[in-house]
């Protein structure tokens, strides 16, 4: 199977504290993996490792081919812009722009024009259930009104792959499944694989593969 992003034998440190030993992942293009574990096990580490955000001190993340650690800082930032997309676990849309603005910024970041750029937003945002909050300001949304925009964001320029940090993590039950049941059916709609971490356990149970992490490493991998 071609794999969209693999990473072999990382390990990462915090100044001494080692937080991944060994590390080895791979996903393909447009599988769901979870990353699951208890608190302080690496998933977070693992999750930004492979997004090209934190540096790994020994091993690879290869996405596509590309060994990320032999891109510029410029390219690095530029694959992460056009290719890769996030969802973290709060973070707030921009309030002085409408939802629709703030779910198209990835592609008029991209130097797509707004028109075009306004109707992938519409097209994410709909089925999330803001449509009827396009030209609305994204200041003063609900938590849940807040996460899907986010959602959005991340899925409008058809990314090859979304990492995604507890994207529900404030939500209640019955809020968060409704988001991340919308996220996973656009993502696989569009076949942008997902990485994401998350405590619980239903909503790993979606996913196509789970990585069980303890204490900094890898100590399952189980395919459904
Ligand atoms: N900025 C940091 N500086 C120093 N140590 C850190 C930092 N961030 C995380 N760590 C440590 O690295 C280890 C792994 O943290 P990480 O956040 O990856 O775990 P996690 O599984 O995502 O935890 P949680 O579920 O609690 O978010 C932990 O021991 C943590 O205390």
């Amino acid at each position: 199977m071609d794999h969209i992003l693999s990473a072999r034998g990382v390990d990462f440190f915090y100044g001494e504290r080692q937080a991944l030993y060994g590390a080895d992942f791979e996903l393909a293009g447009g599988e769901v993996a979870a990353i699951t574990g208890g608190s302080g096990a690496g998933k977070s580490s693992l999750l930004y490792c492979l997004a090209g955000v934190l540096p790994p001190a020994r091993g690879t993340v290869t996405f596509d081919g590309i060994v990320l650690s032999s891109l510029s800082g410029a390219d690095l930032s530029a694959l992460r812009r056009e290719r890769l997309g996030f969802v973290s676990s709060s973070g707030e849309p921009l309030p002085e722009l409408t939802v629709q603005e703030n779910a198209a910024l990835p592609m008029r970041l991209a130097g797509i024009a707004k028109d075009r750029a306004h109707a992938a937003a519409g097209r994410v945002l709909e089925p999330l259930g803001m449509g009827a909050h396009l030209r609305r300001r994204a200041a003063n949304l609900s938590g849940g009104q807040n996460r899907r925009v986010a959602v959005a964001r991340a899925l409008v320029h058809r990314p090859d792959v979304v990492f995604a940090d507890e994207p529900t993590g404030a939500l209640d039950g019955a809020d968060a499944t409704a988001v991340l049941e919308e996220f996973l059916r656009l993502a696989r709609e569009q076949e942008t694989a997902v990485v994401l971490v998350t405590h619980d356990p239903d909503v790993a149970a979606r996913a196509d593969t789970r990585y069980v992490m303890a204490d900094g490493a890898i100590s399952r991998r189980v395919t459904v």
